[in-house]
């Protein structure tokens, strides 16, 4: 990827796609191509290729879906199937009919079985049935996975799809009930602590473990791997590490603060019990997060503090 060579990066305005902006612009790339889903909704295809017989790019990032937490996913089935699958349909398809280089398609850990082997290898998907609570949010991200792979077979396009954890950071979605649940404890623990509220409330047990990657470190990881990795097969990026939901609590507790109790609420759903990445082969090819989560969750909330105008995304 040359420093002039013209980059897409769908998704943009979201919490991946500015962080993948941001290292570009870090590394000196200035032909970056962006639209907001204003200016065009991925979901039509026939704006889809007219952006794509415009612009041109070389390079593809695409990291605009339809994203959110385990209530979110739960709640708007269709719509996490559908906006999902036509984004990366549109996309995948533009950058094989109008010649791009290289694309990158953004999966998610939750592709892979519900109670897969942790920690969960990259050739467990496919081996078993999915977590409910997202299932259609990942059935739109296997295709989108088997959409990549089958133009390479076929076409010999230059396709990768990479599985990142579960992510936070700048530009995170703080929504009350839609969010993930790291952006969703920042917000309960600081609004309690500012009203004074004497407990907070997580949802389901606190058993559940959950892994972690800034998002800032992603970028760096895709940026690295768009410029170091050809191939047809998978790649995980995590840090490799997880904790439980009740230890996470703590420690957003600990970052902003608050002083009063945690309550868990287990009429709400745990989802998947693990999901720890094996992170061997990402680590084979040279890279390594930097942010540890009691770094990355201060800087998070030191942004929230900066930036959030409640109220916060909603879809
Ligand atoms: N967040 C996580 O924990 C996590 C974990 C694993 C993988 N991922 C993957 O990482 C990628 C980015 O996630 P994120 O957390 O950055 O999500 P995000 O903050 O919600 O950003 C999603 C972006 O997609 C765009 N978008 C949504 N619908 C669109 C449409 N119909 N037309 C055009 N653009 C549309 C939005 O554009 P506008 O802002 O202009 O509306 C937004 O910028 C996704 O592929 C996601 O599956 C995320
Ligand atoms: C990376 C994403 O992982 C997602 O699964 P998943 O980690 O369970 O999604 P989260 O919403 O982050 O939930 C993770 C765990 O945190 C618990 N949790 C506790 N309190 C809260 C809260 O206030 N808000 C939220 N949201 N959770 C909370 C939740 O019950 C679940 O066990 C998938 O639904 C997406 O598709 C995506 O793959």
């Amino acid at each position: 990827m040359k420093l002039n060579d013209k980059i897409y990066v769908a998704g943009h305005r979201g919490m991946v796609g500015g962080a993948i902006c941001r290292r570009l612009d870090a590394l000196g790339y200035t032909n970056i191509v962006t639209r907001s889903s204003s200016e065009l909704d991925l979901r039509n295809q026939a704006a889809v290729n007219e952006f794509f017989e415009t612009e041109r790019p070389a390079y593809v990032f695409l990291a605009a879906a339809k994203v959110g937490g385990i209530h979110a996913n739960n709640t708007y089935r269709a719509e996490f199937i559908y906006d999902n699958l036509m984004m990366e349909a549109n996309i995948i398809y533009a950058a094989w009919k109008y010649g791009v280089t290289k694309l990158m398609f953004l999966g998610s850990s939750c592709i892979y079985p519900r109670l897969a082997a942790q920690p969960l290898r990259e050739d467990s998907l496919l081996t078993g049935p999915l977590e409910a609570t997202n299932e259609p949010y990942a059935i739109a991200k296997i295709a989108g996975i088997k959409m990549c792979e089958s133009f390479r077979d076929q076409y010999g396009c230059n396709f990768i799809s990479v599985m990142p954890t579960n992510l936070y950071g700048i530009g995170d979605n703080y929504h009350p009930e839609n969010s993930h649940v790291l952006p969703a404890l920042i917000r309960k623990f600081h609004e309690a602590k500012a009203e004074g509220k004497p407990s907070v409330t997580v949802w389901g047990t606190g058993t559940p473990k959950r892994e972690f990657l800034y998002a800032d470190d992603l970028a760096d990881a895709c940026v690295f791997l768009m410029m170091h990795y050809d191939e047809k097969e998978l790649v995980n990026i995590g840090t490799g590490e997880d904790l439980s939901i009740k230890e996470l609590a703590e420690l957003v507790k600990e970052v902003t603060h608050y002083e009063g109790e945690i309550v868990f609420d287990s009429s709400k759903p745990d989802g998947t019990p693990r999901k720890l990445m094996d992170v061997s082969k990402l680590h084979s090819l040279g890279w390594k997060h930097t942010t540890n989560l009691p770094k990355g969750v201060a800087l998070a909330y030191a942004h929230f503090l900066k930036k959030a105008h409640f109220p916060l995304a909603t879809f």
